[in-house]
């Protein structure tokens, strides 16, 4: 019978639930998937690894020092996850980092300072396309994170379906934007709420709190707390019992509870971009980015 299940569930739904939503959906080179029992493709900033016969896909932040979130990045997963999101060998995938201490220190603070406003619109509707993507992705998501994670880092966790965190006190998670003096974005909150919990994430927003593995596990940000060590072998395991669950049935029960917050982000791209580039090209914001850099900066010497 389970294996019964397993070939059933094999007959997946194509492409993102954005396109079982009845959007039009994009095609994509398939250029790097042939039918090797392991695909890999290596760009700077992203290393994408297919294993065909398990269908786990790990996908591998390379972009030290920190894994920032810049346009490189944003680029290169988003391409990643097109080719995967066509993949029908590809059922499941693990993002995590290949970088020590440090899942993904979220947006590149640089794409945000000192920069002309075109600039600022197409790094927010890059920014956007990725949650998108990772949101909206029919596959299931699991994120190993082995590091640190604020901000966009938290973002892309709490993406997935399910976070599994490395026990060590150094790696906290959270949406800290108010720490910078930026405000997180609806699209982020919803994001949070979703994970959270209404009243929990008024309060970690506001405050923009980073939290500990333990705190993170109390609240419901992270799923499990496992030794650093066995992070992504955990990952691995709990995708196995994901595996379980017909890919039709759990596609469409994602889709039914992720839709309103996509559609929510779809009717409001535009407003949200225009929001942003008014808000990050202010003075006020500009100094205060300048001067959060220099504090991370300070923090080493
Ligand atoms: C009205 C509202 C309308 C619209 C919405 C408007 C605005 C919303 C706008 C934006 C939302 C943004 C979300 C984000 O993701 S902002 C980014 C937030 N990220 C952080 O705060 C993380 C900062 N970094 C850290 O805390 C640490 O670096 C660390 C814990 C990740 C790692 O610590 P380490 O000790 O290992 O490393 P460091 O020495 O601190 O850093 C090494 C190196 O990397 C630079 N760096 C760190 N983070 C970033 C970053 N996010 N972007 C760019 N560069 C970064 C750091 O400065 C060091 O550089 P140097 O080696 O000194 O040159």
């Amino acid at each position: 019978m389970a294996t019964l299940l397993r070939k059933a569930a094999r007959v997946s739904l194509s492409g993102s639930l954005l396109s079982a939503g009845g959007r039009p959906g994009r095609l994509y080179a398939l250029s790097y998937f042939g039918s090797n029992s392991r695909n890999s493709s290596t760009s700077s900033k992203v290393k994408v690894d297919l294993d065909n016969s398990s269908g786990i896909a790990v996908v591998k932040f390379q972009g030290p020092p920190v894994n920032s979130m810049g346009m490189d990045f944003l680029t290169e997963m988003a391409i990643g996850l097109d080719k995967l999101e066509l993949d029908k060998n590809c059922r499941g995938i693990i993002l995590t980092s290949a970088v020590p201490k440090v899942f993904s220190a979220g947006l590149d603070i640089m794409d945000m300072y000192g920069k002309t406003l075109e600039h600022y619109e197409l790094f927010w509707r890059s920014v956007q396309d990725l949650w998108l993507k990772l949101y909206s992705s029919s596959k299931i998501m699991i994120a190993a994170i082995n590091g640190a994670s604020p901000a966009g880092g938290c973002l892309m966790a709490l993406s997935c379906d399910y976070r599994i965190l490395a026990d060590n006190p150094r790696y906290k998670i959270g949406l800290n934007e108010a720490q910078l003096g930026i405000v997180a974005p609806f699209w982020f909150k919803d994001s949070m709420v979703n994970t959270v919990g209404y009243r929990i994430a008024e309060e970690s927003i506001q405050f923009g709190v980073m939290y500990s593995p333990a705190d993170a596990l109390k609240i419901g940000l992270v799923d499990q707390v496992v030794p650093e060590d066995k992070v992504l072998s955990t990952a691995k395991e709990k995708m196995e019992k994901w595996f379980d669950i017909p890919d039709h049935a759990r596609q469409i029960s994602k889709s039914m509870m992720r839709k309103p917050t996509i559609d929510r982000m779809l009717a409001n791209r535009e407003t949200d971009i225009k929001n942003f580039v008014g808000f990050i090209s202010k003075d006020s914001i500009q100094k205060s980015l300048e001067m959060y850099m220099a504090m991370l900066k300070m923090k080493k010497g």
